[in-house]
C-alpha cells in the first residue's frame, strides 16, 4: 500500500479513502499527481453525502435540508455531522480533515465539486419522497447520483490540461458512463438493497418489473423464478443501453492514467453484467466477480484495444446466456417465446 502523506489532514483523505471505496481507491490513486487530491477530495465529499442519503435514521424533515445545504457545509471549517455506520461514520467524523484538504484546492477544481455537490443533494432531495416509477425517473435518478460524477470528472479532466476542452462540454456522453456503473450497482445489489433494515430502498423503476411481478418482493421467491429472470434480463438490456456511449466517451481520452480511471470501472460493470443475466443468484444472494478476474481487468485494461477486447468478450458471454435462455423458452410450449414477447 501508498505511504500515506505527512499532512494529516491529506493522509486521513488518503487513509480513509480505501475503507469507503471498495473499487475506486485504486483507480483514484493511480490518477496523475495534480489530478488525485481533487479527485480524492472529490470522492469523499460526494460518499459523505450519499451517506447523509442512504442513512434511513434520519427523519426526512431534517434530512431534505441537509442535502440541499451539503456543498455550502462542505466549505465550512470544521464542520460535520452524524451519519452512516462504521467507516462511513469515521469518514463524517473526521470531515473536518476533508474539508481543509477540499479549501486548500485549486480554485477551477472547487468550483466543479461544489457545483456537483450542489447538484446531487438537491436531486437526492427530490428522489427522498418520489418513488422510482418510469424508466425515465430511473434515469434522472441514476443522472443525480452517477452521471453527475461523470460530468464533474470529465470538466476535472479538462480543467487539468491533461484532456482534451471537448471534455468541459461532454455532458452526455459522461451522464451515460455514470449511468451504466450505477444501474449495474442497482441490478447487482437487488438483494441487499431489498433487505436492507430498517428501511429497504429500491430504485427497479416499475415500468420494467411491472411486467413481470406485481411487487419487487415478489422477485426474490423462487416459484418467480421464470419471471424474475425475465425481469432480470430485461433490466440488463437497459443498462447495457449506455454502453456504446461509455465506448464513445473514452475513444477521445488522451492520459493512459485517466483512460484507465475511466476504462477499469466500466469493464467491472459490463463483467457484472454478464454474470448477473439469466442468474438466478442475483435473487439468492451477493453475486460478485472472482477477485481473480477483477485483478486481471485491473491489470490489462491499458487500451482502446483491450478495453474492446474486454467488452466484445463479455458481449459474446452475453450473447451465449441470451441463446441457451431463448432456446429454454421456444421449448417451453405453455410460455410465448421472448420473440413473440419482444414482437
Ligand atoms: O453506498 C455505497 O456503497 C454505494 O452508493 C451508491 C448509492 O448509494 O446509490 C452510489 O452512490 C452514488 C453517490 C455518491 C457517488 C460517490 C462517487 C463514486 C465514484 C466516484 C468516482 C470518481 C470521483 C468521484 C466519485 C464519487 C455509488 O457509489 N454508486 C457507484 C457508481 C457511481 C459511479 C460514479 C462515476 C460516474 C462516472 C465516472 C466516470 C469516469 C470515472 C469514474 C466515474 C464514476
Ligand atoms: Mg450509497
Ligand atoms: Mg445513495
Amino acid at each position: 500500500t501508498k505511504k500515506l502523506p505527512k499532512q494529516p489532514d491529506l493522509a486521513f483523505c488518503y487513509g480513509t479513502l480505501p475503507k469507503v471505496s471498495r473499487s475506486f481507491a485504486i483507480v483514484i490513486q493511480q490518477l496523475p499527481e495534480g489530478l488525485r487530491d481533487a479527485f480524492c477530495v472529490f470522492y469523499l465529499v460526494l460518499r459523505a453525502l450519499d451517506t447523509v442519503e442512504d442513512d434511513m435514521s434520519i427523519p426526512i424533515d431534517k434530512k431534505v435540508p441537509l442535502l440541499h445545504a451539503f456543498h455550502n457545509l462542505s466549505q465550512q471549517r470544521g464542520w460535520t455531522t452524524k451519519a452512516g455506520v462504521a467507516e462511513y461514520a469515521d469518514l463524517m467524523a473526521g470531515y473536518p480533515a476533508v474539508i481543509q484538504v477540499y479549501l486548500q484546492l485549486d480554485q477551477q477544481y472547487c468550483k466543479v465539486i461544489d457545483d456537483v455537490c450542489r447538484r446531487m443533494g438537491a436531486g437526492m432531495a427530490d428522489f427522498i419522497t418520489d418513488d422510482v416509477i418510469t424508466v425515465d425517473d430511473y434515469d434522472l435518478y441514476c443522472h443525480y447520483v452517477a452521471g453527475l460524477v461523470g460530468v464533474g470528472s470529465s470538466q476535472l479532466f479538462a480543467a487539468s490540461g491533461l484532456e482534451s476542452e471537448q471534455y468541459a462540454a461532454a455532458d452526455e456522453l459522461s451522464n451515460h458512463m455514470g449511468l451504466f456503473l450505477q444501474k449495474t450497482n442497482i441490478i447487482r445489489d437487488y438483494l441487499e438493497d431489498i433487505m436492507e433494515e430498517p428501511a429497504p430502498r429500491m430504485f427497479w423503476p416499475r415500468e420494467i418489473w411491472g411486467k413481470y411481478v406485481s411487487s419487487l418482493d415478489d422477485l426474490r421467491h423462487p416459484q418467480n423464478e421464470a419471471a424474475a429472470l425475465h425481469c432480470l434480463n430485461h433490466m440488463i438490456c437497459d443498462a447495457l443501453r449506455h454502453a456504446p456511449h461509455s465506448l464513445e466517451y473514452m475513444v477521445g481520452l488522451r492520459n493512459y492514467q485517466i483512460f484507465r480511471f475511466c476504462a477499469i470501472p466500466q469493464v467491472m460493470a459490463i463483467a457484472t453484467l454478464a454474470l448477473c443475466y439469466n442468474n438466478p443468484a442475483v435473487f439468492r444472494g451477493k453475486v460478485k466477480m472472482r477477485r481473480g478476474q477483477t485483478a486481471k481487468y485491473m491489470m490489462e485494461t491499458d487500451s482502446m484495444q483491450t478495453l474492446l477486447e474486454a467488452f466484445m468478450d463479455f458481449g459474446t458471454m452475453l450473447c451465449k446466456k441470451a441463446k441457451s435462455h431463448r432456446i429454454a423458452m421456444a421449448k417451453d410450449p405453455t410460455r410465448e417465446t421472448v420473440v413473440e414477447r419482444l414482437g
